[in-house]
């Protein structure tokens, strides 16, 4: 438990500057106090006595010079979206277009903490994300950072904590921490100083004790929620960020973890960082951590300045709180709802329970955002514009300009790959060797090698069945496999490159090598195991070359998966198309329909399983092999009609087939993750 002593220094808003970041910045020192026992030993669980003994934690000097000093202003910031409302029976589709910002504005400097808040719905979420440069669309008004427009040296100096975590949750605290550290920090740095830095980060955190703990997710217990949000923001502080923004950090967090993160989050302020988080519903003691306040309403800004001010400023237009001990949040967010704290909620509702007063709400709002426009909006317009010319003239000077020379990248792209192939190996060991995986391919392999026990060409029909069942299986299971790899992803993929935190084509070639073990090794079970029961012509170059073919389909299927999710970026509809081209192969593949009308027997040539099944013919059989087609009659297999349906025999011009769609379907996957994903 924190010492009384100190939960009021935190609750006076006294955090000390050193609080966690005594390592992680010297160039900035805000309102410097000296250091109390704090935050950074925050446990885990409650009891984290083993940090509090270690002696003086090392000084970490590696990102030192890497804080640069951020002020951040907006100007009559306003975002819209396109609604589009579905047609029912009774009415058309239309269109609309709803204001989710309006005249938005506000400063705010290194060492400051921000927090917006307002309503559910009132756009505190988007205007974060318009901070953050990661808004898509066209954001009107201005956004400068040090004067400067969105770059991307600034989105490097920019963490984005999320609302929802975005973590791998098979992973554990340390390795999560240590994957972000060695992708997103310096290229000066080598690799033990990148781990250092992720251990820095558990420690300052108070994650030591469940360093080694699985993250976890929603269907996979780990660590808990509030330590979960602490890794998040860990992923984030790893790069020492100039710009912090936070959303909804403390969500469906108990007050006692809430206070901690925002003493947190405030601890990272005065070390010269420049904070802004959105809260829901802050208690009056985190609400005393904030500097300053962004309040809206429907989009509309009804306060931005000192928090300390609200209730004087409110009190000078006529809202004075309901009672003098009430929590200013409360008081706010009463506010930004319409409803004039001196008259009680119930009041205000009818015996229906719902509200009555929808016009004197709609009116108390109004008169809200006019007192802004009137007595707020052109004091902090001058500010806003008076720090601008200040600003220009000191970027200009080079002082304050974060368009810097560093390169575009942290690390190289092979470094990329190879790191983000280790961790996509780990987090997904636990879903492809699951004990589940090997049980259904091995239970496949022995029952089709159970069933084809011993054929040869007396038995054809059989086992030409077993080759296009091979082509068709080993199409299939590798295609839905690929199709939840991108659409899965999304979330992280999104974070990840927005944070630039890698380049895309070394994430998606680690993505697809990562996948290989699994899609390579147990289709090579399968048919050794069928191979071994006899369903295979008993020949060892048969053997090779039947693996190998199967190998080149599992590939090129995969491809198709890829494509699939990577365009549609929705399992459902990636499942559902995939389910439709795979019946067409099936049934367009010669085995089971011979004779298929002429316009769409071309179908079959867009079929990976077509040229599959016609190589795995090709290496089974040779052009002198008979079978029995009449009680004492031979004929040449070639004239087998499942066999002679399938057209020309010319391999190579099969393998081309299967080698364009190789490379085709993977450029595909690649292009559609670029057009798809924020740069
Ligand atoms: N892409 C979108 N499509 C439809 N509506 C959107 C979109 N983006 C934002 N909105 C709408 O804009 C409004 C503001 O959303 P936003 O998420 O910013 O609110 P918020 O204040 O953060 O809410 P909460 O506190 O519940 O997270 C909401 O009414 C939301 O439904």
């Amino acid at each position: 438990m924190m010492p009384p002593e100190q939960e009021s220094s935190i609750a006076a808003g006294n955090v000390s500057p050193n609080i966690m970041l005594t390592n992680w910045t010297e160039t900035v020192s805000v309102h410097a106090e000296p250091s109390v026992s704090s935050i950074n030993t925050t446990p885990c669980s409650q009891d984290r006595l083993p940090d509090k003994q270690e002696p003086n934690p090392p000084r970490f000097s590696i990102l030192r010079e890497s804080l640069r000093p951020v002020t951040l202003k907006f100007e009559d910031v306003a975002y819209s979206i396109n609604l589009s409302t579905k047609g029912t029976c009774c009415s058309n589709g239309t269109k609309s277009t709803k204001i989710v910002l309006n005249g938005v504005s506000g400063i705010i400097r290194p060492g400051e903490l921000l927090a917006m808040l307002g309503p559910s719905g009132s756009g505190k979420t988007t205007l974060l994300t318009a901070l953050a440069g990661r808004l898509p669309g066209k954001v009107s008004g201005t956004i400068t950072y040090n004067g400067l427009p969105f770059s991307s040296s600034m989105k490097r100096k920019t963490g984005f904590v999320t609302q929802d975590d975005v973590l791998y949750p098979h992973l554990t605290v340390i390795e999560t921490l240590t994957y972000a550290a060695l992708l997103r920090l310096p290229k000066k740095l080598n690799r033990e100083e990148k781990i250092e830095q992720a251990e820095m980060v558990i420690k300052e955190l108070g994650l030591t004790r469940c360093r080694n703990n699985i993250v976890g997710g929603p269907l996979l217990r780990g660590v808990s929620g509030g330590e979960r949000k602490r890794v998040s923001i860990g992923q984030e502080m790893l790069v020492n960020p100039s710009l912090l923004l936070l959303d909804e950090p403390t969500s469906g967090l108990d007050s006692t973890t809430a206070q901690r993160i925002v003493a947190t989050i405030k601890g990272l302020a005065r070390g010269g960082r420049t904070v802004i988080t959105t809260i829901h519903q802050p208690s009056s003691r985190l609400y005393r951590m904030f500097d300053k306040v962004v309040v809206l309403s429907d989009g509309c800004p009804i306060y931005c300045g000192q928090a300390g001010r609200v209730m004087e400023y409110f009190g000078s237009i006529g809202y004075e709180p309901g009672f003098s001990f009430m929590n200013p949040a409360d008081f706010l967010l009463d506010l930004a709802n319409g409803i004039v704290p001196d008259k009680k909620l119930d009041d205000q509702l009818d015996v229906h329970g719902t509200v009555d007063h929808l016009d004197d709400q709609n009116s108390t709002k109004q008169s809200l955002i006019s007192s802004y426009k009137k007595n707020l909006y052109p004091a902090l317009k001058a500010e806003i514009r008076r720090n601008f010319q200040d600003q220009v003239l000191s970027s200009s000077s080079g002082a304050l300009s974060l368009r810097n020379s560093e390169d575009q990248w942290t690390t190289t792209w092979w470094q990329q790959f190879r790191v983000v192939l280790r961790r996509g190996l780990q987090e997904r060991k636990h879903e492809s060797f699951s004990g589940l995986r090997i049980f259904q391919v091995m239970s496949v392999s022995i029952l089709s090698g159970l069933l084809w026990w011993h054929s040869g060409t007396s038995h054809i029909q059989d086992q030409v069945g077993l080759l296009f069942f091979f082509s068709i299986f080993w199409g299939f299971f590798p295609l839905f496999n690929a199709i939840f790899t991108f659409p899965q992803e999304r979330p992280m993929l999104i974070k990840e490159r927005s944070s630039g935190m890698y380049r895309l084509s070394s994430y998606y070639f680690a993505r697809i090598a990562g996948d290989l073990p699994m899609e390579l090794v147990l289709p090579t079970i399968f048919v050794t195991v069928t191979y071994w029961m006899g369903g295979l012509k008993p020949s060892l170059i048969t053997f090779v070359l039947t693996l190998l073919i199967i190998l080149f389909n599992v590939l090129v299927s995969q491809g198709l998966g890829l494509a699939l999710g990577a365009i549609l970026m929705e399992v459902k509809q990636a499942t559902t198309l995939a389910s439709v081209t795979m019946l067409v192969f099936l049934l367009a593949g010669g085995y089971y329909i011979q004779h298929i009308p002429p316009f769409i027997a071309w179908l079959k040539y867009i079929s990976f399983s077509h040229y599959c099944y016609k190589l795995l013919v090709g290496v089974q059989y040779s052009a002198n092999d008979v079978y029995e087609c009449e009680l004492g009659m031979h004929c040449r297999v070639t004239d087998f009609p499942a066999i002679k349906c399938l057209g020309p025999d010319n391999k190579w011009w099969d393998v081309a087939a299967l080698s364009m769609m190789l490379v085709g379907y993977r450029i595909l996957a690649y292009v559609a993750l670029r057009m798809g994903q924020p740069h």
